[in-house]
């Protein structure tokens, strides 16, 4: 049997990182061997079984990323977008595969991720779930199937805890139909609209947000045409899609070459 792969969590009290390490324990492929939190946290230099309120796991909680990824295979982290920047910086110094969920990276933060020249092996998703991934690529096809007179709007709800918006799966999605459409997102990408906005523009992919309660995450790819529309759609019920994702995510990395990958890369899904 092949030794279980050795993965560290980041921002483990978060509520992705208490499911990593519910997804990582029980796993017989992979084992938890450090646990990080920001500077600060009440749970730094506790045991994370105790800080979770139950048996002891012999790991401590620990806000020192270099000691913590000595030795470690993987480290897994879904914080947000400027601790990132830092522990993909660790990461490559330490040899050891970064695997990031983080959201609301901006152009300027993702060009800040060490390149792959640097011995660096990244894979990246706005999204780890095998649904949404499979939808990225129904909805680069039915884009481009489809012409101009269908609009394309893509509408995402989430919990009342997100920080970004759109979310990364909305963005993720809106690249998907612009490069069906033959376009780039940039130049035909509608955000917000509030007051006297005109009308819609012809061949432009709008974006909507919903903020509420403990909503996992849902999004609606709508293709609207005069007579017809289409919606492609996928919702999450529990967030241990995610969580499986990423661990699927870490287990792919062994052996690979540095890189920036995603989880089309990982699922198969690229050349689609
Ligand atoms: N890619 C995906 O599939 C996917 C799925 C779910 C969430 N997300 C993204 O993951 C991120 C986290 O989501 P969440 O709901 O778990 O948020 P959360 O606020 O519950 O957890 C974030 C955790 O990161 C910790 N953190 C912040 N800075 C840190 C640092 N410097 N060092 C260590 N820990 C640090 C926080 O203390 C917190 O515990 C968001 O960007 C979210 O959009 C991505
Ligand atoms: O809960 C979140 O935050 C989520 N973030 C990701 C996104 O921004 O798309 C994935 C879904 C859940």
């Amino acid at each position: 049997m092949t030794k279980p792969m050795g993965i560290v969590v980041t921002g483990v009290s978060g509520r992705m990182g208490r499911m990593l390490v519910e997804t990582i324990t029980t796993s017989e492929k992979a084992r938890l061997v450090g646990a990080l939190e920001r500077a600060g946290h009440a749970w730094i230099g506790q045991d994370l079984g105790q800080a979770m309120g139950s048996a002891p796991m012999g790991v401590m909680v620990s806000d020192d990323i270099a000691q913590t990824l000595e030795g470690a295979d993987v480290v897994i982290d879904f914080t947000a977008p400027t601790a990132t920047i830092g522990f993909a910086q660790a990461a490559a110094r330490a040899g050891v595969a970064h695997v990031i969920g983080t959201t609301g990276m901006s152009g300027a933060e993702i060009a800040q991720l060490p390149p792959p020249s640097r011995d660096a092996l990244i894979v990246r998703a706005g999204n780890m779930s095998l649904g949404v991934n499979l939808l990225v690529q129904l909805t680069k096809q039915v884009a481009a199937a489809l012409d101009e007179d269908y609009d394309i709007e893509v509408i995402e709800a989430h919990h009342n805890q997100k920080v970004d918006a759109p979310s990364g799966t909305a963005l993720m999605l809106g690249e998907a139909a612009a490069q069906g459409r033959g376009v780039m997102l940039e130049d035909v990408s509608d955000r917000a609209r509030d007051g006297i906005t005109g009308a819609r523009q012809r061949g432009h992919i709008g974006f909507a947000a919903i903020r509420g309660g403990d909503i996992v995450g849902e999004h609606d790819v709508l293709f609207a045409a005069t007579g017809e529309r289409i919606i492609l759609r996928h919702v999450a019920s529990d967030r241990s899609v995610f969580a499986r994702g990423a661990l699927k995510a870490a287990l792919w990395t062994a052996g690979k070459a540095p890189g920036h990958y995603d989880m089309l890369d990982v699922l198969g899904l690229s050349e689609q």
